[in-house]
Parts: C-alpha cells; sequence; structure tokens
C-alpha cells in the first residue's frame, strides 16, 4: 500500500460539454490509479450536486459557487495527501481561475476533454441536449449558456477520436510523472 507520504497529492481537473466524457474518463482513471495503490477521492457533479451541492443550479452564481465548494474540498483532500480527481463541466475561464487560485496552480492539473458539441449532443446520454433544444431545459450548456473552451490546459484528450483507454493511456503518461515521488 502506497502511504500518502509517497504520492504528490494534486488535483486532477476534467472541463468539457455535457457528455463529453469527464465522468467515464475520470471513473477509469481512479480505478487506476487505485489498482496502482495511489491514495485518491473523485468528486464528480453527479454525486456531489445529490449532495453536499443540492441547494445549486446552473445560472452563473450557483455554478461558480457549485465549483468554489468542491475546490475548497478538494485543497482540504490534497492538504493531507490525498490525489483527488474531479469531473465538473466548470464552464468559464473565470470559474477555472477560481477553482485555481483556490487549490493553487501548481497543484491543478487541467484537463480539457474536448468533444465536440456534435458529438456530445448526438450521444445524449441523459437525454438533457434533447430538452434543452426543445426548450424544457434553460441555460444549458453549449446550447443556452456559455462553454468557454481552456486555453491553456495542461492536457487536451480528443475523446471523439480516442476511445476510452487511449485516451487514459495518454492521460497516465502524463499525470504519473507529476503525482509519484
Ligand atoms: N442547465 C444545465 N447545464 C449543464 N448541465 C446540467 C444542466 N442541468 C442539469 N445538468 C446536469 O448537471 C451536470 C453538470 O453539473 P456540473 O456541476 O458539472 O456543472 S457546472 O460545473 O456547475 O457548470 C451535467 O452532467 P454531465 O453530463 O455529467 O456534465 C448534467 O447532467
Ligand atoms: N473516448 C471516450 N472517452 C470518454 N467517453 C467516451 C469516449 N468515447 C465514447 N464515450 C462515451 O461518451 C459518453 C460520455 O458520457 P459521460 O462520461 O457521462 O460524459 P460527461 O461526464 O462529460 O457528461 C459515455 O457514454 C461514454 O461511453
Amino acid at each position: 500500500m502506497k502511504k500518502n507520504q509517497q504520492q504528490k497529492a494534486k488535483v486532477i481537473w476534467f472541463t468539457g460539454l455535457s457528455g463529453s466524457g469527464k465522468s467515464t474518463l475520470a471513473n477509469e482513471l481512479n480505478k487506476k490509479l487505485l489498482e496502482k495503490s495511489f491514495l485518491c477521492v473523485l468528486l464528480d457533479s453527479d454525486s456531489i450536486r445529490k449532495g453536499i451541492n443540492r441547494d445549486l443550479g446552473y445560472d452563473e452564481h450557483d455554478r461558480k459557487e457549485n465549483i468554489r465548494r468542491v475546490s475548497e474540498i478538494s485543497k482540504l483532500f490534497i492538504d493531507t495527501g490525498v490525489i483527488v480527481i474531479s469531473a465538473f463541466i466548470s464552464p468559464t475561464k473565470d470559474i477555472r481561475n477560481l477553482s485555481k487560485k483556490i487549490i493553487g496552480k501548481n497543484n491543478f492539473i487541467e484537463v480539457f476533454v474536448n468533444t465536440p458539441l456534435n458529438i456530445c449532443e448526438s450521444r445524449d446520454v441523459k437525454g438533457l441536449y434533447k430538452k434543452a433544444r426543445e426548450g424544457k431545459l434553460k441555460k444549458f450548456t453549449g446550447i443556452s449558456s456559455p462553454f468557454e473552451p481552456p486555453l491553456d490546459p495542461q492536457i487536451v484528450l480528443n475523446a471523439d477520436s480516442k476511445n476510452v483507454s487511449e485516451c487514459i493511456g495518454d492521460l497516465l503518461k502524463f499525470v504519473l510523472p507529476q503525482i509519484d515521488s
């Protein structure tokens, strides 16, 4: 068992549109790191928004508060040596900058899951794009609420042209040297 003193705790922060592949890739990365005996925790919007952030919606203020809380939680984890894997749309530069400020730039690995909107929409994993197009879901990211692609992510995963295991391979190559001491 690798003790937390033997790893460099960082936050591996996935950003991208709904349906881009954040949860899939974050879960897979979590599995791979646990297999390698790293101590890590997965923070995914699906669970966070059902629990600690269940009072928040999707306007600009609430998205920012969502990310602020997740970033503060992430900071507590890395301060105790635990690697954090976070999967949130985190749609704007402003919101991601807030997160970097709380966590600290040197501890923040920004992973952009760069799947184009038309692919995310055709996947429509949760049927939300259809609802958004029909006007039944307001302020939906990419349709009626902005998504600003990150300009300087540490790594970009083209999850439309590469499959999950290729994306994870690229990611591990990039991340392992930064967390293994
Ligand atoms: N209006 C609107 N816009 C975007 N997403 C919506 C919306 N309403 C519900 N959902 C569902 O919430 C998930 C995104 O939550 P996040 O916490 O990642 O969003 S954010 O970072 O606060 O912008 C997102 O999950 P993912 O598909 O996993 O990204 C959606 O399932
Ligand atoms: N290379 C890939 N990486 C991640 N997901 C992929 C990839 N190729 C296809 N998919 C599929 O795309 C969907 C992405 O959904 P999900 O991971 O829930 O996205 P998000 O968390 O960004 O909303 C899943 O059904 C997944 O199987």
